[in-house]
Parts: C-alpha cells; sequence; structure tokens
C-alpha cells in the first residue's frame, strides 16, 4: 500500500511513474505467463498508438485585429450540428436574421463524420484580462476571452480534412450565411448610396417567374457557372463579373426577373437611377463603394440619361444637373471589374435594343442578352399556377391557340388573372381579352401593310 501511494505521489511524478513500472514487471513476469504478457503487451502498445495518433488543427478567432475566416465558418457549420451532438448550446438571433442560430458553448464538443472519417470539434474559451487583449469582437468592445476551435481526427485523414474537409465547411458555412441574412436594395441618392438600405422582400423566383422553360433553364444554369467559376476567373485574369442585358416589351418581366436572379443568388441589388449621377467621377465612387456579391442594376437604359450617342461623349453630355458620359459609365463599370470587388452582377435594361450605342453590346462588357417577350402558352402555365393554382383547365387549349396569334405581355395577362376570384371565369375572361386584343392588332397590321403599299406606290 505503502508503495502504491507513492507511485501517485505528484511531487515527483517521473521517479513515482519509473518506480512503478519496474515494480510491476518484475510482479507480472513472476505471475503472469509470457505469452498472455506479450499479448497484453502488444494490446496496450496499439492503444497508445491509437491514442497517439490523434491530430488537432487549432482555428483561433482572430488573427491580429481581423477575424479569422476559418473560425467564422466553422462557428456557423457547428451551430447545424450543434443541436443535434452537443449538450449544452447557445441560441441568438439578430434583427436582420431571419432564423434562430445556434452556437456551441464553451468547452462543448461536437462530433460529425465526414466521407467516413470521423472528427471532432471542440470550443475552447480562455478568459483573459481584457486590457491585455490586443483584438476586439465586431461590436469594438474589447473582450475579455479568447476562443479557439479545436478539430481532432485520425493522423491519417489529414489530407482528406485539410484539402476537403475545410473546404466544404467553408463552403456550407457561405450557404448559411446566404439563408439568414435578408437581402437589401440599395439606391443612389444623388452621388451616393443611401445609408439605409430597404429590405428587398420581393416574393419573384424562377419557381414563379412566368418565362419560357428553355430560356429559364439557360439563365440558372449561366448564374450557377458564374458563382462556382472564381477559380476559372482567377486563372484566366478576368474579373468575376458578369454582365447581362435584358431587353424586350414593358411588362415582359425585365425587372420579375433581376429580383428571380437576386432571391437565387442572395445578392444585394444596387439599382443605380442614372439621372441622379452628377458626373463621371461620382458615378466611379459609387460602383466602387458596392459590396462584393451583389447585382447593379440600370434601367431603362436608353432613356436614362443622354448615353446612346458616342461621338457626343467627346464633349460633356449635359442632362440638366447630369455631366455623365457613355465612356464614363463604360469606365467606371470595367475600371472597378478590372481592380476590386468580387461577384457582382451588373443588369441593364431596355425597352429598344435597337437605340443602345454598339460600345454598350461589345463583347466582354453585356456577356449575356435576354430577350425577354411576349407570352408563350409555357409561361402563361405558371402565371395561371401563380395566380389560380391550377395546372389545367378545358379553356387551356383555345388560350393557347390565341397566344400563338397574339402578342400579348406577362403583365396584361396578370391583371386579367388576378380580377376574379372564379378559375373559370378570369379564363374566360382572359379568352375575350385576347381575342379583342388580336382584333385591335390584325386591325393595326392591316393599316400597316396598306401604307407600305402606298408608300410603294401600288
Ligand atoms: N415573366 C413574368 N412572370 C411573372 N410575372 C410577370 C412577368 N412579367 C410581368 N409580370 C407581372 O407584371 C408586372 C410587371 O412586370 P415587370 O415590372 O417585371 O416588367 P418589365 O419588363 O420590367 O417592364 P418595364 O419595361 O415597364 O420596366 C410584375 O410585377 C409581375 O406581376
Ligand atoms: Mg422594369
Amino acid at each position: 500500500m505503502t508503495v502504491i501511494s507513492t507511485m501517485f505521489d505528484s511531487s515527483k511524478p517521473v521517479l513515482s511513474a519509473v518506480a512503478s513500472i519496474a515494480l510491476m514487471r518484475t510482479v507480472t513476469n513472476e505471475l503472469i505467463p509470457r505469452e498472455v504478457l506479450n499479448f497484453v503487451q502488444s494490446g496496450l502498445h496499439h492503444v497508445f498508438r491509437q491514442f497517439n495518433a490523434q491530430f488537432t488543427i487549432v482555428i483561433e478567432e482572430f488573427q491580429g485585429m481581423t477575424r479569422n475566416q476559418v473560425f467564422e465558418a466553422a462557428e456557423a457549420y457547428l451551430g447545424t450540428k450543434a443541436t443535434v451532438s452537443a449538450e449544452r448550446v447557445k441560441a441568438t438571433k439578430s434583427m436582420e436574421h431571419k432564423k434562430l442560430s445556434f452556437n456551441l458553448d464553451r468547452d462543448e464538443e461536437v462530433s460529425d463524420v465526414f466521407e467516413g472519417v470521423s472528427v471532432k470539434w471542440k470550443l475552447i474559451c480562455i478568459q483573459v484580462d481584457s486590457s491585455r487583449v490586443r483584438h476586439f469582437d465586431r461590436g469594438s468592445s474589447p473582450v475579455s476571452e479568447i476562443r479557439s476551435y479545436e478539430l481532432t481526427f485520425h493522423k491519417k485523414h489529414k489530407n482528406k480534412i485539410i484539402d476537403s474537409y475545410l473546404p466544404y465547411v467553408m463552403e456550407i458555412a457561405k450557404q448559411i450565411k446566404q439563408g439568414i441574412v435578408t437581402l437589401k436594395i440599395h439606391s443612389n441618392e444623388y452621388n451616393r448610396w443611401c445609408h439605409d438600405p430597404i429590405k428587398f422582400n420581393h416574393p419573384m423566383s424562377f419557381t414563379t417567374l412566368a418565362i419560357d422553360e428553355e430560356l429559364q433553364r439557360e439563365i440558372k444554369n449561366d448564374l450557377d457557372k458564374f458563382v462556382r467559376a472564381k477559380e476559372f476567373y482567377r486563372r484566366t485574369g478576368k474579373a468575376w463579373k458578369r454582365g447581362y442585358l435584358l431587353y424586350g416589351p414593358p411588362g415582359t418581366g425585365k425587372s420579375s426577373l433581376i429580383a428571380a436572379m437576386a432571391n437565387y443568388l442572395n445578392y444585394d441589388i444596387y439599382d443605380l437611377d442614372l439621372t441622379n449621377v452628377g458626373d463621371n467621377k461620382s458615378l466611379k465612387q459609387l460602383i466602387l463603394s458596392m459590396s462584393n456579391r451583389s447585382i447593379l442594376v440600370i434601367e431603362d437604359i436608353d432613356c436614362s440619361v443622354k448615353l446612346q450617342n458616342r461621338e457626343e461623349d467627346e464633349e460633356v453630355v449635359h442632362n440638366g444637373h447630369n455631366n455623365m458620359t457613355l465612356s464614363g459609365l463604360l469606365n467606371a463599370v470595367d475600371g472597378l471589374w478590372s481592380c476590386c470587388g468580387e461577384e457582382h452582377i451588373i443588369v441593364f435594361t431596355t425597352n429598344h435594343k435597337d437605340r443602345l450605342d454598339p460600345a454598350l453590346l461589345r463583347p466582354g462588357r453585356m456577356d449575356k442578352q435576354i430577350h425577354l417577350s411576349y407570352c408563350n402558352f409555357s409561361a402563361f402555365k405558371q402565371l395561371v399556377v401563380n395566380y389560380l393554382c391550377i395546372t389545367e383547365h378545358e379553356l387551356f387549349e383555345k388560350i393557347e391557340v390565341l397566344l400563338g396569334e397574339v402578342q400579348v405581355t406577362p403583365a396584361e395577362i396578370a391583371e386579367v388573372l388576378t380580377k376574379d376570384v372564379d378559375a373559370t371565369e378570369c379564363l374566360q375572361d382572359l379568352i375575350k381579352f385576347l381575342q379583342a386584343k388580336k382584333m385591335v392588332q390584325e386591325e393595326s397590321k392591316r393599316e400597316e401593310n396598306s401604307k407600305e403599299e402606298q408608300d410603294l406606290g401600288i
């Protein structure tokens, strides 16, 4: 008994351990058969090897004064796991977030499995004298604890964890962040963006947008490719931006498509009113102050300021208070994109593509030109789902024929479909509306033809 108490004498841990091992060896060598001893020893050896085979990555919250992005990502990612496997979590919700979020509490552990590999996360918090802490939390108040995550796993999976798991955590965190942050729409007040952007609550999405199915698929694929192409843009030295020109008659869904794009990508919108911009320098400032992952929208580019005629650029174009030029616009846009800012989409809209200066349409400037046209049957069916909640009706056949003969915008159809609560009555009204429109369009076509014939002297 005396020996055992010496063994655990904490003042002499090394000597005690050596003494106890020697004693145990003597005792066991005499009492336990050699084979059993070998077996036990190899088992213990295996256990120790297993124990030592753990590898730990420490992810500190701050790198100097800036917050470590890996820590932020881990925090968001583990928030989704915490309620499942931790025993104590913290719940938070701020004004700008839609949902509750959960975080690990101090010293809590969460396990995770990635492609068959088990890992363990632990939040370590060390209390420190706040006067000695050199970094600040987001609200700029001194923090009194240093936080870090420890990510532990078997050594043999080191490459997989570093090359695949951590990038996966970063990606998931990004998606989570997108899901909880509400979108904003910024508008310019003369030469600067308003301080208080408005919450962007437009319900339009690619599910409710009534455009041709094929076109919709094409646009979504294009956006997906753009978002995934960071590496491509970096490798090719191109700025990570994409320009869209949306053109078509009023009421065909250009603004609705912009809303659907913003909701799809979770990008803020910067709605730039060019008539409100003083000069080229202010325009450049406005574009430079946009945040990453956002859509710059310039609606009705053909009529917002007098930019159509490039020759006039040589002189300054005066539009009331506006001293802005087309070259100014193009330079601001290209200048920004070639040096700073990431994941920017710019959308110009117009009802009259033919009135635009070719410089605006040059390849590389507008990467994609999207024609939003009159309503076809596939777009009509989407509108009916939106407004009447039906997918089939006996009157559809008749409407399909009429839609092939009449130029009608989704906005016009939407208006008719909201007039009545009864689906059949709405569709009957729509048929009447389309028939009347058909007559008017045929009449004006006849007039046009006879005018042409007169001009040609037939
Ligand atoms: N393709 C569409 N899908 C669903 N709704 C549409 C569509 N097009 C138009 N609408 C309906 O019509 C309204 C007006 O459409 P929107 O403002 O998108 O047209 P626009 O092409 O931007 O017109 P403008 O050229 O006058 O700016 C929308 O609020 C929406 O209710
Ligand atoms: Mg519009």
